[in-house]
């Protein structure tokens, strides 16, 4: 029986865009295709080849799908984990703990994956939360011509924000281009795929470009502007122009009709929604942008390998290169370097960079690019300098600043990419100091924890409480730890890199100039991470149909493909290729890693009306809102004066500020939240309180006993909470 998606891939140029995302199955080529069965094959066991995040997630989620799969993890060096590499040295009066690669995780998005690691691998109790309200969160700064611009943010108040708008030139021209955007007529169809710094200037103008987006581009990608991929790096505003005529045509369309998703993000999407989570998690996760661990991503690293090991049947082959991938009449073979003998696979996931798998996967005798398996896809090396001074606050309070292509040549000459303010994203010794709490009843933290709620007593948010936060830094007095990003595209061209001394120097020397730091660092950590980051360049999707299409001809389903460098350069997005790989080799689904590359299904999500969230709480049946649940938390929860959130004095439910208020509204779109002043004990609206509030009374003298009869029971069939034109919650609190 054929099954769906093995397919090859349309790549050439397309001629109406109606055939831009089709694909083509040339059945001929599936004739004689022996499709694995699970039914007739000997156990199940697969090869991974690369121990970092993509390798481990991939044998992790082998042995959670397929609990008898037996898995060996193929790695070159001594050590696991790859590029996620936390480090701790000593300073004068304790340890500080620095980050060589990713240093944060977002829970959003493919972070999903990452955030159930921490409930599955008990590593929520390690992490360190930062509060959507914290300075890391709000303050995100931009170097632009030759000073920090902060970005602009809800929590500064609208005149701030306008008057940096109209007046800093790191914005110039932006506002109105974004304005003008709407009428900008869609490129022509033609047009298979353009640099992100053409896609953008063309529909909100260069300096938007050249000032900003090339700044976040730095951020992410560390790559150029010029070369990124419109197409792959923002597929959704790609699409809508050519289908809505421009970008904000398709924003107000997302927010009217819903978000547009494939069908296959739409099953994630629907799988992850079906996830049981731990309430303190969940509380958690909603109110905080980022998290990390207290000993670094390096946990994550470590939680996974404990895990592995743990469960027995997966292998690790550390210091292994592997020689080759060979397609064999049974399975695939795989040949490390200096091993005389192959090992035969059902399966082998490759979690190498593509350059990595044409060696492993070429064939003996020839060296043509043509005879590549995948294509090349081009990479940057980005070198991170990790500073710790004795001083504390050498920097604004903030996430840090990102430093955008049109800076001036004189005030970055060192093409520094942007640097980070660590020290924001870990409590400090102040921050766990019990006196400067908001809330320092350890008791009544305990109470609420077993309740499942969370309460902020500072910036981070308290999972473990009311045991001391995580922090990263084991030091009497913190000092200031950032940073630095240096190379991305600025080196491609540089015929060396700079050692570990010029590194050092450089990041130096961009910190006097930006931040005016001239003491000496008290410890420093430079680290060379060599071609790091994959380039989605113009044609990269292009490049992955031809990938998948190679892939599949030669090796059937055999060898798939899983990583940075097809749909996502961070550590979430490697655990969701991960993800996906193993959730096709368990559905027995034919695929190569790559075959949702290009997809033309898309479907829209449910538009979230304004307050929709609240319209889908059920009713609770039972006429018991419960110790838990947004049920109970609607009826028991109480405003406080205080901002943040504390325990409840009902000992049920918790007290929320006016400042989690205003952002209830802003969120949901709401004018305001009217709760009534009394709680009944029985808990809900009774016949006998409209009697008792003189309702019945005055309805029937008013009107008649009928009248009064179908508003009795209309109130009775009300829900707890409703919404009054889309603008109003109205809570009846009892
Ligand atoms: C270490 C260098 C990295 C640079 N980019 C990445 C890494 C690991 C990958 C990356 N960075 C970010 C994302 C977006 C989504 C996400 O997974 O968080 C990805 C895929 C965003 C980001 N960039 C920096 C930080 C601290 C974060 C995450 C946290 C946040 O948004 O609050 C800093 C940073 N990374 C790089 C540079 C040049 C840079 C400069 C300040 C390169």
């Amino acid at each position: 029986m054929l099954r769906r998606g093995h397919g090859l891939i349309n790549t050439s140029k397309p001629c109406p865009a109606a055939l831009l995302y089709r694909r083509h199955t040339i059945p001929g080529l599936r004739l004689g295709l022996r499709l694995y069965s699970s039914d007739t094959e000997p156990p199940h066991n697969v090869a991974i080849l690369g121990g970092g995040i993509t390798g481990l997630g991939s044998a992790y989620y082998l042995t959670k799908e397929l609990p008898n799969v037996r898995v060996t993890i193929y790695e070159a060096s001594d050590r696991i984990g790859g590029w996620l590499s936390s480090k701790r040295v000593p300073v004068k009066d304790g340890t500080i703990l620095f980050e060589a690669g990713p240093r944060t995780l977002r829970p959003n998005g493919n972070g999903v994956l990452s955030a159930r690691l921490l409930q599955e691998l008990d590593l929520a109790k390690d992490a360190i939360f930062a509060q959507r309200t914290s300075p890391a969160a709000r303050n995100r700064y931009v170097y632009y011509p030759d000073h920090l611009v902060r970005m602009p943010h809800p929590s500064v108040g609208i005149a701030e924000n306008l008057w940096s708008l109209f007046t800093e030139p790191v914005f110039s021209g932006t506002p109105w281009g974004i304005v003008s955007e709407f009428f900008t007529p869609a490129r022509d169809p033609s047009v298979d795929d353009e640099s992100v710094g053409d896609f953008y200037s063309r529909r909100i103008g260069r300096n938007a470009v050249d000032r900003l987006m090339s700044g976040v581009l730095h951020g992410i990608y560390a790559g150029d502007a010029w070369q990124l991929s419109a197409k792959s790096l923002f597929p959704a505003q790609w699409r809508d122009e050519a289908e809505l005529g421009g970008v904000v045509a398709g924003m107000i369309k997302s927010q009217t009709d819903g978000r547009r998703v494939t069908r296959h993000e739409r099953e994630f999407l629907r799988e992850m929604k079906k996830y049981e989570w731990d309430p303190l998690l969940m509380a958690t996760l909603k109110d905080n942008t980022v998290f990390t661990l207290k000993d670094g991503l390096q946990g994550l690293v470590d939680g996974l390998a404990r895990h592995l090991v743990g469960k027995g049947n997966v292998e690790f082959k550390t210091s292994s290169p592997v020689a080759s991938v060979k397609l064999a009449r049974a399975g695939i073979d795989v040949t490390a370097q200096g091993s005389e003998q192959s090992e035969n696979y059902r399966h082998v996931i490759s979690a190498l960079s593509p350059s990595h798998l044409n060696q492993v996967a070429k064939h003996p005798h020839s060296e043509s690019t043509a005879a590549h398996l995948v294509p090349t896809i081009p990479s940057v090396t980005v070198m991170t300098v990790n500073l710790y001074y004795r001083t504390p606050d050498l920097h604004p309070p903030g996430f840090g600043y990102l430093i955008p292509q049109a800076t001036p040549f004189e005030n970055n000459p060192e093409r520094a990419l942007g640097v980070v303010f660590d020290t924001a994203y870990s409590p400090s010794p102040k921050d766990l100091d019990f006196a400067n709490w908001q809330i320092t009843d350890t008791q009544q933290l305990q109470q609420a924890r077993e309740q499942g709620q969370l309460i902020n007593v500072n910036d981070f948010a308290w999972y473990n409480m009311p045991n001391r936060p995580n922090t990263q830094d084991d030091v009497k007095e913190r000092g200031t730890k950032m940073t630095v990003m240096l190379g991305g595209h600025w080196w491609s061209e540089w015929p060396a890199f700079p050692d570990e001394q010029e590194g050092l120097a450089l990041a130096k020397s961009v910190l006097q100039r930006h931040l005016n730091i001239t003491e000496e660092p008290e410890a420093y950590q430079v680290n060379v991470q060599k071609d790091c980051i994959p380039q989605y360049t113009v044609g990269h999707e292009d490049r992955l149909k031809k990938a998948h299409n190679k892939l599949w001809s030669e090796y059937k389903g055999r060898l798939r493909v899983a990583g940075n460098w097809m749909s996502g350069v961070g550590v979430n997005d490697c655990l969701r290729s991960a993800w996906d790989v193993v959730r096709s080799i368990r559905d027995g689904t034919d695929g190569t890693g790559l075959e949702q590359v290009g997809t033309s299904e898309y479907v829209r999500l449910k538009a979230r009306r304004p307050g929709e969230g609240v319209k889908e709480v059920e009713r609770d049946t039972t006429r018991q809102p419960g110790q838990a649940g947004l049920m109970m938390e609607m009826l028991w929860t109480d405003p406080q004066t205080m901002p943040g959130r504390g325990p409840s004095k009902r000992g049920v439910g918790l007290q929320f500020g006016p400042d989690v208020t205003k952002r209830f509204c802003e969120k949901n779109g709401l004018e305001a939240v009217i709760r009534s002043h009394e709680v009944r004990m029985e808990g809900y609206e009774t016949d006998d309180m409209n009697r008792m509030y003189g309702f019945e009374g005055e309805c029937k003298a008013k009107y008649n006993e009928r009248v009064f009869k179908l508003f009795s029971e209309s109130f009775s069939a009300l829900p707890l909470a409703t919404l009054i034109g889309d603008k109003y919650l109205t809570l009846h609190h009892g």
